[in-house]
C-alpha cells in the first residue's frame, strides 16, 4: 500500500485548473520532494490530501484511507507542519507542545519533542510571540512530530531557517524516515530536497511534469554535466564538432568549459582537445545541479 496514491485528481477553482489529471504514488518509508514554482498546485494537492478542499474529479489515498471518506482515520496517523501555520502568541513552546499531545491523546513527552527540534528548555518556557521564524518553525515541527506519525506531510518546512536549522531540518527528515516514517516535503531549496529526497515529483501549471530519483531526472534531461578542463594554452581554433554528446563549449584563459549530455564522452574531448596542442593540466565534472533540472522541466517545456 502507497503512502500517498492520487488517481486522475483534478481541481479546478472556476475557471483557473490548479491541479489536472494527476497520478502520484509515494511509496511508503520514501523522503519525497514535491515541487514546483509558485501557483504550480502543489498546496491544492496537499489541501485535498487533508481533505481541506475536495477535488473536482478523481480520488486520493493516504496511508490507504480515502482522503474524502476517511479523513478521521488520516488525521490520527499523519503529522502536519502546514505553510504559513499559526502559533498562539501568548502560549509558550512547550504549552504548545503539551496541547498538541492532549489533543492526539498520545503518550510523548513534550520535552523529549522540544529538545529533537532544538529547543532548548530556556526557549521553550518563552511566549512564542517573540519567537524567531526559526524557533517558530522548528516548535510547528515539533507539534507535528507527536504521536510518532507514520506520514510526515511538510509544506515548505526549511523556509526562514539558517543554515544550521535547516541541516538540523535536514538531519530531522533523515532520522524519522530511518523510523520508517514516509516524508512528504514541498519546498522551494532545491538544495534541501536535493540533500534529503529519495525521489522528486516536479509540478508545473497544474502538471506533474516528472516523478523520479534525481539520478533519473538527470537522465531523462540529458543536460548531465559540465566537464571543466585546465589547459596550458586553448588552442586557436578549438573544435570539438562530431563528438555527439558536446551540447556547448566555452573557452578563456586557461580553461575549457564543455556542457556534454554523456559523461562518458569525456575521454573522447580531451583527446580531440589534446590532438589540437594542448596540454590538459587538471579536470573536473560537475553534475547538473537539482536547480538546473527543476529550470529544465518547469521552464523549457521538457517533459518526462
Ligand atoms: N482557493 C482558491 N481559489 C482560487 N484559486 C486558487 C485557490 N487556491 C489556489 N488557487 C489557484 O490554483 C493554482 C495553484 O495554486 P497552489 O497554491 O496550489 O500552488 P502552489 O504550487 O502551492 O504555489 P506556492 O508555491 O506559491 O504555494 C494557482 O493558480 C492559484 O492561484
Amino acid at each position: 500500500m502507497p503512502a500517498i496514491e492520487t488517481e486522475g485528481l483534478t481541481k479546478r477553482f472556476g475557471s483557473v485548473v490548479a491541479v489536472e489529471d494527476l497520478n502520484l504514488t509515494v511509496e511508503q518509508g520514501e523522503v519525497f520532494g514535491y515541487l514546483g514554482p509558485n501557483g504550480a498546485g502543489k498546496s491544492t494537492t496537499i489541501n485535498v490530501l487533508l481533505d481541506y478542499i475536495r477535488p473536482t474529479e478523481g480520488t486520493a489515498t493516504v496511508l490507504g484511507y480515502d482522503a474524502q471518506d476517511e479523513t478521521q482515520r488520516i488525521h490520527e496517523r499523519i503529522g502536519i507542519l502546514p505553510e504559513g501555520f499559526d502559533l498562539y502568541d501568548r502560549l509558550s513552546g512547550r504549552k504548545h507542545v503539551e496541547f498538541a499531545v492532549d489533543s492526539k491523546g498520545t503518550d510523548d513527552d513534550p520535552d523529549a519533542i522540544l529538545d529533537r527540534v532544538g529547543l532548548e528548555p530556556e526557549a521553550a518556557d518563552r511566549k512564542a510571540g517573540g519567537y524567531s521564524t526559526g524557533m517558530a518553525q522548528r516548535l510547528a515541527l515539533g507539534m507535528a512530530l507527536v504521536g510518532d506519525p507514520d506520514l510526515l506531510i511538510l509544506d515548505e518546512p526549511s523556509s526562514g531557517l539558517d543554515p544550521n536549522g535547516a541541516r538540523q531540518m535536514r538531519e530531522l527528515v533523515r532520522e524519522e524516515a530511518s523510523r520508517g516514517t514516509t516524508v512528504f516535503f514541498s519546498s522551494h531549496i532545491l538544495g534541501q530536497v536535493e540533500a534529503v529526497c529519495d525521489r522528486v515529483g516536479i509540478m508545473s501549471g497544474g502538471r506533474l511534469v516528472a516523478e523520479d530519483t534525481i539520478e533519473g531526472l538527470r537522465e531523462s534531461v540529458g543536460s548531465g554535466s559540465t566537464l571543466e578542463l585546465t589547459v596550458d594554452r586553448v588552442p586557436d581554433d578549438l573544435d570539438l564538432g562530431g563528438i555527439e554528446a558536446v551540447d556547448d563549449v566555452t573557452a578563456g584563459g586557461t580553461s575549457i568549459r564543455v556542457t556534454v549530455s554523456d559523461p562518458s564522452a569525456k575521454s573522447a574531448i580531451i583527446n580531440r582537445v589534446e590532438e589540437q596542442g594542448a596540454t590538459v593540466t587538471d579536470i573536473s565534472t560537475t553534475q547538473a545541479s537539482l536547480e538546473d533540472l527543476f529550470a529544465a522541466y518547469t521552464t523549457e517545456g521538457v517533459t518526462a
